[in-house]
């Protein structure tokens, strides 16, 4: 445990961030951990902190705002050595998830009234693995669900999203491929409210078309929603692949500005070293990160949480 003299850690460990962020781990934060070993703060220490953070997929803009603030606290004195620099680092990044966290939106699940989440984003970034794994973090809270397959872009998206409500046991509405979503969305909150669904999942279609056309057809699905429910959808998530990278925050901005979305949940954290995109789409887009993904199995999810993904990154149970 060898991070664990360098750090405190306040959070429990979370099984799911622990495994999904090993490469981040044992990658570029390892190595940002090490650079606090040093005997003092100077100038290098920050020029090596900034060239990791860049790496680890901070982007340059959030980069220099983690280390302007730290700079601060070393010309105020409140931080004397690499020791309270690396706790400072670790507050600094607590707090700037937390910023983007104070935007969400509370989620109220009501008896009667469906919750509706609108899943959006790129085809290929984990959209309909996410539905499954809500789907499962739902029927865990003994809601009943039901997934509506509007992206009928795509025959494969249809039957994959069928599959997973097969092995889930949960419903599924879906017509046949090149349908209009609009139809089956309509469909679907139809059956959620005879059959007294309590929160019902809509993937969509996810072609990086124009941001007009993505808009038109957003905005169709949305005027079909409201007719049933008002205020709906709830939640209009965004999955972004950790991948990509700062890609992935380009597409972000797109669909941000095409869809109203109010989260994010961000995929394949495990596949990745650069775990550092959560601190990029915080800032930068300041929506704020709901789930994460962590694998392919439904269990590979968790709700996020800013110390517990922080201490994630610098902290782990490999002997090594
Ligand atoms: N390692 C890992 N793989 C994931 C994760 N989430 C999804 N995947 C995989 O990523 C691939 C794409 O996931 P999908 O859920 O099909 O993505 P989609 O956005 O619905 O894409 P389309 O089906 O092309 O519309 C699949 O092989 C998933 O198993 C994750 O958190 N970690």
């Amino acid at each position: 445990m060898i991070f664990s003299r360098f750090f405190r850690r306040r959070t429990p460990p979370s099984p799911q961030l622990e495994s999904g962020l090993k490469r981040s781990r044992q990658g570029i934060f390892r190595q940002i951990v090490q650079l606090f070993e040093r005997s003092q703060i100077d100038r290098e220490l920050f020029d090596d902190l900034e060239a990791l953070l860049i790496q680890a997929d901070l982007g340059v803009a959030t980069t220099e705002a983690l280390l302007e603030r730290l700079q601060e606290r070393v010309r105020r004195g409140e931080v004397r050595d690499p020791v309270e620099a690396r706790e400072a680092l670790r507050e600094e990044m607590v707090a700037l998830l937390e910023a983007a966290m104070r935007n969400r939106r509370v989620k109220i699940y009501q008896r009667g009234v469906p919750f509706v989440s609108l899943v959006v984003g790129v085809n290929g970034t984990g959209k309909t693995t996410t539905i499954a794994k809500l789907a499962r973090y739902h029927l865990d809270q003994g809601r009943t669900v039901l997934l509506v397959a509007a992206d009928t872009f795509r025959a494969a998206a249809i039957d994959q999203l069928k599959a997973w409500g097969e092995r889930l046991g949960v419903p599924v509405i879906a017509h046949a491929p090149g349908a209009d979503p609009g139809a089956v969305v309509f469909d679907g909150m139809q059956a959620a409210h005879n059959r007294g669904i309590d929160v019902l999942l809509i993937d969509t279609a996810g072609r990086l078309h124009t941001k007009s056309n993505l808009m038109a057809e957003l905005a169709k699905i949305r005027r079909v929603i409201q007719r049933h429910v008002p205020d709906a959808p709830h939640e209009v998530l965004l999955v972004i692949d950790a991948t990509t990278g700062q890609n992935g925050l380009n597409q972000a901005r797109v669909f941000t500005e095409a869809a109203g979305v109010t989260d994010i949940a961000l995929t394949k954290l495990d596949g990745t070293a650069k775990g550092g995109i959560a601190f990029a789409i915080a800032r930068e887009l300041g929506i704020p990160i709901a789930y994460v993904g962590t694998g392919e199995k439904p269990t590979d999810f968790a709700e996020f949480d800013p110390e517990a993904y922080v201490d994630a990154l610098f902290f782990g149970d490999e002997e090594d």
